[in-house]
């Protein structure tokens, strides 16, 4: 678990962040997202030391960051940037496993990480291994420097901005990749972004910052459903909202398991979201939709209606 309680950070005489107080439990995918200069990434920085914070207390795991020895906290916690910091003279093998070099782990053990890690993130081990950091993409470099970021299993990852730099095909993806990971491996993800689509794509829990102080955190829904103020409310995408709650939501949740009657025009699956169930049956002009399971097999009906009642 990571707390924050009451933390500020100055710049001269400037709070950089002001008086912040945070608890991200353990295995929650936490999103800082706010505009430009409102702190995100001094947040960051502070719980892995790379900035001292001004004011207030930091905990991990309930003992003080100041604490730890700065090197040691930093090998406990993994940290993802948006323009990778991969070694440019190092292969894509050497740089996922440099943390654990340090670390003094033997040879083949290193090896044998580096393999997982790059399977893991989709990345091809004969392909890929013995490339260097300027023959890969974009997209590429930074499943890279997310595979370097977890390669000594740290219990926290912080990533800031990591997907910023990405088209928006190769962005979604590695969205629903890191969704796909962190399924299986749980870490506490703090994850930096100024893009509210993906907050509420990725995140259990979201903060909204602005000038340095926190100003809405909740759930994803909630944020939505109850924006604060008017920033909040233009963040989210002001009379968009529908469509972005519409996005949350997971036809499994909405259809009614018995109907049958749709017209087989056109059909979606439980897990896929009401936004494309919308968009579908605008695109077809039915106001049905048929719901079938990866067999292809009928498990039910979604019908317009359900998504207005959502509403009410
Ligand atoms: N080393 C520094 N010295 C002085 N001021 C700084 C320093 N680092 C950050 N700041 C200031 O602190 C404020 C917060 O910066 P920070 O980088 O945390 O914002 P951010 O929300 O991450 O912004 P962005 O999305 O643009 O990266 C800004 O006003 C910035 O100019």
């Amino acid at each position: 678990m990571i707390e924050l309680d009451g933390v500020s950070k100055y710049f001269g005489d400037e709070a950089a962040v002001d008086g912040i107080s945070l608890t991200i439990p353990d295995g929650s995918l936490c999103v800082l997202v706010g505009t430009s200069g409102c702190g995100k990434s001094t947040t960051l920085r502070m719980i892995n030391r790379l900035i001292e914070h001004s004011a207030g207390e930091i905990r991990i795991d309930g003992h003080q960051i100041r604490s730890f020895n700065e090197e040691t906290l930093r090998r406990r916690i993994g940290y993802a940037i948006q323009n990778t910091g991969l070694f440019p003279h190092w292969t894509v093998a050497r740089n996922i496993g440099v943390v654990p070099r340090l670390l003094k782990w033997e040879k083949a053990i290193v090896e044998r990480r580096v393999e997982e890690l790059m399977t893991l993130l989709g990345l091809d081990v004969d392909e890929f291994a013995g490339k260097y950091p300027h023959q890969l993409s974009g997209g590429q470099a930074q499943r890279v420097g997310v595979a370097r970021a977890l390669a000594a299993d740290p219990g926290i990852l912080l990533m800031d901005e990591p997907f910023g730099a990405l088209d928006p095909i190769t962005r979604s993806s590695l969205q629903a990749e890191l969704l796909r990971i962190q399924s299986h491996i749980r870490k506490t993800i703090v994850f930096v972004t100024h893009d509210m689509d993906e907050a509420l794509r990725l995140a259990d829990h979201i903060v909204v910052m602005r000038a340095g102080r926190i100003i809405q955190q909740g759930a994803p829904a909630d944020i939505l459903a109850h924006p604060t103020d008017d920033f909040v409310e233009t963040l989210v995408g002001g009379r968009d909202r529908g469509l972005k709650r519409a996005a949350l939501t997971r036809v499994g949740d909405m259809m009614d398991p018995a109907g049958d009657d749709a017209p087989a025009a056109a059909a979606v699956t439980p897990d896929d979201s009401m936004r494309l169930a919308v968009s579908l049956m605008l695109w077809h002009g039915v106001s049905r939709l048929a719901v079938v399971d990866e067999a292809g097999q009928r498990v039910g009906t979604l019908p317009l209606s359900r998504l207005v009642d959502q509403a009410g």
